[in-house]
């Protein structure tokens, strides 16, 4: 029996997507495209009599995660969860998601649940819709790429571009707390209406997509219309990051033109899915 388990899930950030609203958390999510994040979330789940839950993210720590003691409660068991981030929470890396994903996946190993990854994705999936912090980062996430959705729930992903390890540098000026925005029908309704209506068929393609939709979407503000500009002018592939008040972007000199407007991170395109890093006795 082990004592304590490790695993991980990529993040995931959406360049564009659109709310399906079904009748079961299995049909309710999201369609749209964006790219797997090499940095997303690493848990360690270790056998305890009460459940606590420290979260380490972007240099913070922070007590307690309401999805994360969901998930332990719907399994029966109670553990000490540590999860960690390089990337901040709420800035649309998908990090609830992530955070589930790898949870659950080690708890089932700790706690010899027999789930198969589709159970665990499955249950992930229904407590993010339920609580309102995502909709479609759980399917995403179960494998790298540039990953296209066109059905919402766990088996919605009809294509996953290869696109090697591509850096990509994102800056993160504020959180835009994802319940705000899915609850708000004004800003829903334009965002159904700026949905592109077909998957990328490359990286590029992607950029130029999610650009419009940032656009026509209506969330972009102020500050990242003006990293945008800085962007364009640069001749580099840039857009929102879908739901963050920031900018994600590619190519060499990205890094560089956004370092001017805060804090870059620096991570890559994923080429897996949510994996067991070490099982200690
Ligand atoms: N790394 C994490 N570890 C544990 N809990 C997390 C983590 N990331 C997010 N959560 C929890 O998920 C809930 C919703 O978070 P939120 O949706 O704002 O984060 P996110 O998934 O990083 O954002 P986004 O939806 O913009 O990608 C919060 O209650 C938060 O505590
Ligand atoms: C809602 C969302 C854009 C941010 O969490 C994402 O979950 C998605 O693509 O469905």
């Amino acid at each position: 029996m082990p004592a304590s388990v490790k695993a991980y899930s990529p993040g995931h950030i959406s360049g564009y997507f659109s709310r399906i609203t079904g009748g079961r958390p299995e049909d309710t999510g999201s369609i749209g495209a964006g790219l797997v994040l090499s940095d997303g979330v690493t848990v360690t789940v270790t056998r305890s009599e009460v459940t606590d839950v420290l979260v380490l993210a972007d240099g913070m720590a922070n007590r307690g995660s309401p999805p994360i003691e969901e998930a332990l409660d719907r399994l029966g068991v109670t553990a000490t969860i540590v999860t960690e981030s390089a990337l901040p929470i709420g800035s649309g890396f998908g990090l609830s998601a992530a955070s589930l994903l790898a949870t659950i996946m080690a708890a089932n190993k700790i706690f010899s649940l027999s789930m198969g990854i589709s159970e665990i994705a499955q249950l992930a999936h229904s407590i993010e819709v339920e609580c309102g912090n995502g909709l479609g980062d759980v399917a995403a996430e179960l494998g790298g790429g540039l990953v296209c959705r066109t059905a919402p729930g766990i088996t919605g992903v009809t294509c996953r571009l290869n696109v090697g390890m591509e850096p990509v540098a994102i800056v993160s000026l504020a959180p835009i707390p994802t319940q705000n925005v899915l609850s708000t029908p004004a800003s829903m309704e334009r965002v159904a209406a700026a949905y592109p209506g077909r998957c990328p068929r490359d990286i590029e393609d992607f950029f130029i997509l999610s650009r419009q939709f940032a656009e026509s979407s209506g969330l972009i503000t102020e500050q990242v219309n003006t990293i945008l500009s800085a962007c364009d002018n640069a001749g580099i592939l840039a857009s929102m990051t879908m739901l963050g008040e920031g900018v994600f972007a590619i190519g060499e000199d990205a890094g560089a033109v956004l370092s001017q407007f805060g804090k870059v991170y620096s991570t890559m395109v994923a080429d897996e899915g949510p994996k067991i890093l070490e099982v200690t006795s």
